[in-house]
């Protein structure tokens, strides 16, 4: 369990986090030591591990300098269940919208999905193997046994058929297996008995119903009404699916997956809280919706400070979770939080603005870089794509000037030029330009599709 979290020095989660983020140096370095601090808990003497809080971070920088990328990477990292949430969303309790502990309650969700989802890779193979049966009984249907039903075996003539036909019935069935194993039969149809869950999903009407009592009822009359056998008309290919998925429930214990996942979300969970200068009130400021904004904050602090959410897999404690809160502060100030949630996030880092020479990194250097993507995409049709270092200056040029001349979206900004500019290739592929076709991105490309749009600002705010 989070094996990785035990092996990985924050310079080494440093390192992991440089693979995907550029810059941010300061970030990087805080979330690693946040991280490590985790392992170090776990491991210091029983009577301290209770003390040690976590080290929650502030993360301050405008939209899209890669304050939720570096979040969602730790995690990745960690193997650690992860949840992101807007802290605008939230509402006072009492008042109509999510309330502050469904983020627990993601949380969770989220914790137990990956569980699961190990779970289910452990009895694969187990699974795989009765799925296989239960198809090749269908396709094959195994000779019965004429003792068994009866028969008398009369003569020695008889003996002899019924010993070639079941000896033909299992070559068969042998063949077909090898079929089915190698993907042949895929496309063939079968019928199979599919289990659905005879719950009726409910619908309320009126008065709000708080998220847990509404799942619990729909769970508990998921368990009392029998399982409804359904017949289905599908492909192989599909049919492995659906019965693999039963199949590995089954084996799949799952009171066991609960205790895991809640055991998980709880001291390895990492929740972010994006927005959350929304729900500061801008100082001189008060009455009307600061009043609100204030108690969205009092809602928020029992959780960060540690208290216990029911959810359906069970009670979870969050004095462990890790809480990475992040905003642009363009307004209010951190100040402008109320001073016991200020207290809980102890750690404050500023994210830097994006450069030029940023934008250029981010389109190379990262492992899921956007160059990267579109190649991998060009790739699968069998067209080879890549681009002159001198074309991958001039997005990042353009990026940046469209930023500073529309709006300042940081890095999602090459997301809009990149599409507009492959924009036509990818239509293109593989109708007009087939498989085996090299292309290569130029300066002059990119000025000829792109020069335009950056001249005409009207135009570059739809499009870029
Ligand atoms: N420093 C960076 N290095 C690599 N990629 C980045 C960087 N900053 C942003 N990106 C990319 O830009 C996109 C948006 O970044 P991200 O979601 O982290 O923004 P953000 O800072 O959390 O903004 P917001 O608060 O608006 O969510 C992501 O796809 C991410 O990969």
């Amino acid at each position: 369990m989070a094996k990785i979290i035990e092996n990985l020095t924050p310079q080494q989660i440093v390192q992991e986090l440089d693979k995907y983020i550029i810059g941010q140096k300061e970030a990087k370095r805080n979330v690693a030591i946040a991280l490590r601090n985790r392992w170090r808990r776990m491991n210091a003497n029983v009577e301290m591990q209770s003390e040690i809080i976590p080290n929650n971070i502030l993360m301050i920088g405008t939209t899209g300098v890669g304050k939720t990328e570096i979040a969602r990477r730790l995690a990745k990292i960690a193997e650690a269940p992860f949840t992101k949430v807007e802290a605008s969303k939230f509402t006072e309790v009492g008042y109509v919208g999510r309330d502050c502990e469904s983020m627990v309650r993601d949380l969770v969700e989220q914790s137990v999905n990956m569980v699961r989802a190990a779970k289910k890779e452990e009895v694969k193979a187990k699974a795989l193997e009765s799925v296989e049966d239960t198809l090749l009984d269908i396709l094959i249907p195994p000779v019965k046994d004429k003792k068994e039903v009866g028969f008398a075996l009369e003569t020695k003539k008889q003996e002899i058929e019924d010993y070639t036909e079941s000896l033909l019935n299992e070559k068969t069935r042998e063949a077909f297996r090898e079929k089915l194993r190698n993907g042949e039969l895929d496309h063939r149809k079968v019928e199979i008995d599919v289990q659905g869950n005879g719950a009726p999903s409910i619908g309320v009407m009126g008065g709000p119903i708080d998220d847990v009592s509404m799942m619990n009822i729909q769970e508990m009359i998921g368990g009392m009404l029998p399982k409804k056998g359904k017949k289905r008309k599908v492909t192989i290919a599909e049919a492995r699916k659906l019965l693999l998925e039963e199949e590995a429930a089954k084996l799949i214990d799952m009171d066991e997956v609960k205790e895991e996942a809640v055991w998980k979300a709880e001291n390895l969970g990492i929740i972010f809280i994006d927005e959350i200068d929304k729900i500061a009130s801008a100082s001189g400021k008060s009455g009307g919706p600061d009043v609100s904004r204030e108690g969205v904050q009092r809602d928020l602090l029992p959780i960060v400070e540690g208290s216990t959410v029911n959810t359906k897999h069970g009670s979870v404690k969050t004095d462990h979770i890790l809480f990475i809160a992040a905003g642009a502060f363009h307004v209010a100030k951190p100040s402008d939080l109320i001073p016991e949630l200020q207290g809980r996030f102890p750690i404050r880092v500023e994210l830097e603005s994006l450069t030029e020479e940023n934008f250029y990194q981010i389109l190379k250097a990262p492992k899921n870089a956007l160059t990267k993507q579109y190649e991998a995409m060009l790739e699968a049709e069998g067209v080879s794509l890549s681009f002159d270092d001198e074309a991958l200056r001039e997005i990042a040029r353009i990026a940046f000037h469209a930023n500073s001349e529309v709006e300042n979206i940081g890095a999602r900004r090459l997301q809009t030029v990149m599409s507009h500019l492959l924009n036509e290739i990818m239509f293109n592929v593989p109708d007009v330009i087939g498989a085996n076709a090299q292309i290569i991105i130029t300066k002059e490309l990119v000025n000829e599709r792109l020069s335009n749009l950056v001249k005409n600002k009207d135009l570059s705010q739809y499009i870029l």
